[in-house]
């Protein structure tokens, strides 16, 4: 679905990513994990071409990102952005309408689908009574379940999430994870998530990429990447893991007073 080939990522003079040759096949659910700063939202943003690698290519079905047209580079692949700012007064409904426009064409104006669609998404994020809610009087939990109602709305076979349990409450980190879960599973849809909860990317992500911050990555599948070794030396933290049932449960080593 997605690949890099020898990416380079850099900020100034700090290398971030080096020589990192990933691919993503279809229907994979992949965790990318690491430090505060590690890099993680710049290799986001760099899948999504919202930027330009610093060496290397990201390839979409095998072609370059840069040769996509915008619109239908826009039915490839979806972005759930860290923040978002809203400078209008639009409501939740035209939020998640204004997701399908890559659906339109030449075509101005939503349709009784796109309608019907939106609404669908809007039902599956438990915010479909707040449609016709100006989007600047949500909760910052609302707001985000919203975003995530548009992402799902353009309907993409790739989904690039930076952090999307931000902001959600319990119920809604678990009820949103299940979700994206159940659409690699169902759907063959492909995610790339950025996550800091190792609990809740390890019991939905079939695989997992590690970026150290100094160049260094590790990508596998999940329990190849995601060990308590590893993880304590990418995460700069000492980890252990218990076995509950059939979950691993990761614990990261008390802080002595
Ligand atoms: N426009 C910029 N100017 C200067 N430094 C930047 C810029 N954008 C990113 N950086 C720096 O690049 C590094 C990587 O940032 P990035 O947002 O990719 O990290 P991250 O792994 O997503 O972190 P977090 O877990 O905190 O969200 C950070 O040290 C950040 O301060």
């Amino acid at each position: 679905m997605i690949a890099t080939d020898n990416l380079r990522l850099a900020i100034g003079s700090r290398v971030l990513a080096e020589k990192l040759d990933w691919q993503v096949a279809d229907g994979e659910c992949w965790s990318v994990i690491g430090r505060n700063g590690a890099g993680k939202s710049t290799l986001m943003r760099t899948l999504a071409g919202l930027r330009e690698p610093d060496g290397g290519r990201v390839l979409l079905r095998g072609r370059a990102l840069g040769d996509w047209p915008l619109e239908a580079l826009a039915r490839e692949r979806a972005f759930l952005a860290q923040s978002r700012s809203d400078a209008f007064a639009y409501s939740v409904l035209e939020t998640v309408l204004s997701a399908r426009h890559p659906y339109h064409g030449k075509r101005y104006w939503e349709d009784s689908d796109d309608h019907t669609i939106a609404m669908r998404m809007l039902a599956a994020m438990e915010v479909e009574d707040l449609a016709a809610r100006d989007v600047r009087t949500l909760s910052g939990g609302e707001r985000q379940r919203v975003a995530i109602a548009a992402l799902l709305a353009q309907d993409t076979p790739l989904l690039l999430l930076d952090e999307p349990a931000n902001a959600l409450d319990l119920a809604h980190q678990v009820s949103v994870m299940g979700l994206l879960a159940k659409l690699c599973r169902e759907q063959r849809k492909t995610i790339v998530m950025i996550g800091h909860d190792l609990n809740l990317a390890h019991g939905i992500s079939t695989h997992a990429l590690l970026l150290m911050g100094d160049g260094r990555w590790l990508a596998g599948p999940r329990d190849d990447v995601m060990r308590a070794d590893i993880l304590s030396d990418y995460l700069h933290h000492p980890i252990e893991t218990v076995r509950h049932g059939a979950r691993t449960i990761f614990i990261p080593t008390e802080a002595t007073a």
